[in-house]
């Protein structure tokens, strides 16, 4: 039940992973219930210890006290052949919780490998240790305990504890796979993955711990069952009866007609000690659901300490790689040399694959970012932009696949890569080293169970494993002050934090180890208005300081044009136009970037009436033939049906290097192939 109760909680509850394991217990032991219930389970440990040396007799040696009440010189009686039933009881305790104990580790280790296992490597794996699982689970649990026991009956504890996992483990690794499939997809996991974590670490650190209500809710209840379960088989004698346990004494009581003859002392003790036992247990069990979900805690007690300032902020260091803000270069990307270009995608197309054909999200986009500089990627919902990012950062996974294109990052000593041609070990290097991704949602992409700072360092400590741990410290309170969060929220949960922190908290991470691009989809897309621009501001203060590039996505035109040097708009997977942010404002060329415009309240500067877009983004699977935008647009003609558009320059009046998507604009001189090296003529 335990553990049913437990599988229902929450996936996201967290666990007490950063704090020592002597804090841990000690707060851990400050609700009164969970207290009384360790310390009951400590007194029955400790007594089964001892019990040789505390016990005032053999248990088995017989007298002819037979049958009497407790006494001052048997304090629970005496049994049938005048055996002591204290010393019984004491050395049962010895059996009883080895098998308790022996049981659940046994079984909450195989369901935890099976469970694990299988929910994380999915595939052919998943299947064959699923149908395991179910085969064991659809046996009929109490005949095959009574038939493995009835076939073991001398082995003893040993063989009990082995019936108890065969007939046990299945139960506990289906929630687990369950719990793991369903984490595995969780954003924070993903972003572990793309900061380059190993698998092993990712297990460890990102998946058990938002288990272990599971897990120990298993261990907890297989100890109870366990004892129960030894206790039935041996009351059935089905057990070794020789061997004292509480199990024997309720069957030794039995078979001896205790319960007709009124000699109640000799079954009450094993029946009150299983049930005290299996009590506390259950409170240790409420204790730690309690615990290591923060939000079930009382508020304060984990920032309490920060606040009396545990954690003291540190003075940032000077900084190692970039010290001096990179010169930000004219907002006109189009009409400068291309040296300093970071990274060039040329033609790039992504396609999801499924048997009804494939869906081109990503058609042909060629831009070119330079370093220091910000290009938005604006566009309607399904319009590629999130794709496209993906694909920059190949975090793209099935059914999306890079059909064709080329994206080259070019380093700050002017060595090139060729970001489609690396290995699995080459993205891992890369991300996060020379290209970090601020997701989406700061909530989802943040562990709940890891504390803030624990999260940052772990992005340092997967990629430089030998930092020593006070460099560490340093560097997350160093990021921490550069994002503007208190040192003191280093050991906050992210449930802790406002959105706005949390978001703080996701750039403080992408900018953990110096990348020379961010690419931030949506970041600011969940948070009110204010903290939207504090956010905004923050990036920009940072982008002036620090020198990085940034991809910039959103919905959101007014914000990308304050942000951004170029703006790329999207539409039905495609670059309509780009044009530097200042040109795009005020001299808008594709007819859906005027539409767009005319959408957006701008964030500050003159009010001006809202038109919109008729009509709503088209199917990517069935797109209008010719210029995808025709049947929106205003301006549409005849040879719109019939000619797609490229994307060339376009030469309005102060429109300086804007390039659009459309034939209202006469035959240009520029290609998108120049484009993608960031040189026009
Ligand atoms: N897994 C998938 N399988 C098939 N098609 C997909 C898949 N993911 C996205 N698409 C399609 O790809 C297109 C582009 O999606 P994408 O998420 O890149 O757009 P977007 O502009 O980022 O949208 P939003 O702003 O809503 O995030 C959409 O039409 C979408 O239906």
């Amino acid at each position: 039940m335990a553990l049913q109760a437990a599988a229902l909680a929450e996936a996201d509850a967290p666990a007490e992973s950063s704090a020592g394991p002597a804090r841990l217990w000690l707060r851990l032991l400050r609700s009164p219930l969970t207290l009384s219930g360790v310390i009951i389970v400590l007194i029955f440990v400790v007594l089964a210890i001892i019990a040789p040396w505390i016990s005032p007799y053999d248990p088995s040696a017989v007298s002819d006290t037979t049958l009497a009440g407790p006494s001052a010189a048997h304090w629970l009686g005496t049994t049938q052949n005048g055996q002591d039933v204290l010393s019984q009881m004491l050395y049962g305790a010895r059996a009883s919780m080895f098998v308790g104990i022996g049981a659940a580790v046994l079984t909450t280790v195989l369901s935890v490998v099976v469970g694990v296992t299988a929910g994380y490597v999915g595939g052919i794996g998943d299947e064959v240790l699923s149908l395991l699982a179910n085969v064991f689970l659809v046996l009929p649990s109490l005949p095959l305990t009574i038939i493995l026991a009835a076939y073991l009956p001398h082995s003893g504890s040993l063989g009990i504890i082995l019936v108890i996992t065969v007939t046990g483990w299945a139960w506990g690794a289906r929630v687990l796979r369950a719990q793991t499939l369903s984490l595995r997809k969780r954003d924070f996991v993903e972003a572990a993955r793309a900061t380059g974590e190993p698998t092993w670490r990712i297990i460890v650190k990102d998946i058990l711990p938002n288990q272990v209500a599971v897990i120990a809710a298993s261990f907890l209840g297989t100890v109870t069952a366990a004892i129960l379960t030894q206790a039935s088989l041996a009351f059935l004698g089905l057990a070794d009866v020789t061997q004292w346990s509480w199990g024997t004494i309720l069957y030794w009581a039995q078979t001896g007609s205790a319960l007709l003859t009124g000699a109640w002392w000799w079954f009450v003790p094993a029946g009150l000690a299983i049930a005290v036992l299996g009590t506390a247990l259950s409170l240790v069990n409420f204790g730690i659901d309690e615990f290591i979900n923060p939000r079930l805690r009382q508020a304060g007690i984990g920032t309490k300490k920060a606040q009396r300032g545990q954690v003291r902020a540190g003075r940032p260091r000077g900084r190692r790689h970039r010290t001096a803000p990179v010169p930000r270069p004219a907002p006109a990307p189009f009409t400068q040399d291309s040296t300093d270009v970071v990274l060039q995608v040329r033609d790039l197309r992504v396609e999801y694959v499924s048997e009804g054909g494939r869906t081109r999200a990503v058609s042909d986009v060629s831009f070119a970012l330079r370093r220091g500089e910000v290009l938005g990627i604006a566009g309607e919902s399904g319009s590629g932009k999130s794709t496209l990012a993906y694909a920059i950062t190949r975090l793209h996974k099935p059914p999306a696949e890079i059909a064709r294109g080329e994206i080259r990052y070019t380093a700050p000593d002017g060595r090139g890569v060729d970001v489609l041609a690396m290995d699995e070990a080459e993205l891992r290097e890369f991300r996060w080293e020379e290209l970090s991704i601020v997701f989406q949602s700061a909530m989802h992409a943040l562990n709940p169970v890891l504390r803030i700072g624990a999260q940052i360092e772990d992005v340092i400590v997967a990629h430089r494993p030998r930092m020593a741990a006070p460099e560490r410290a340093a560097r997350v309170l160093e990021l921490l002050d550069i994002v503007g969060i208190p040192a003191d929220r280093a050991s906050s949960y992210p449930h802790e934090l406002s959105g706005g922190m949390r978001q703080r908290a996701m750039i403080a991470i992408g900018l953990a180890l110096d990348p020379e691009i961010i690419v931030m989809d949506e970041p600011t897309t969940a948070l009110d208005v204010v903290i939207q621009r504090q956010i905004i501001e923050k990036i920009m203060e940072l982008k002036d300081r620090l020198g990085f590039s940034v991809v910039f996505i959103t919905h959101d035109l007014s914000l990308l044009i304050e942000l951004s040097d170029t703006i790329a708009v999207m539409y039905g997977g495609k670059v309509v136009e780009m044009a530097p942010a200042e040109d795009f404002y005020r001299h808008p060329q594709h007819p859906y970037s005027q539409g767009l415009l005319g959408s957006f309240p701008t964030l500050g500067g003159p009010k001006r009436e809202l038109t919109g877009i008729v009509g709503s983004p088209p199917d990517l699977r069935r797109l209008p033939s010719g210029c995808a935008f025709r049947t929106r647009c205003p301006h549409a003609f005849d040879a719109c049906a019939t000619k797609v558009p490229e994307l060339l320059q376009v030469g309005e009046p102060g429109a300086r290097g804007t390039l659009a998507a459309c034939l209202l604009h006469s035959v240009p001189e520029t290609t998108t192939n120049e484009l993608a090296t960031g040189e026009t003529r």
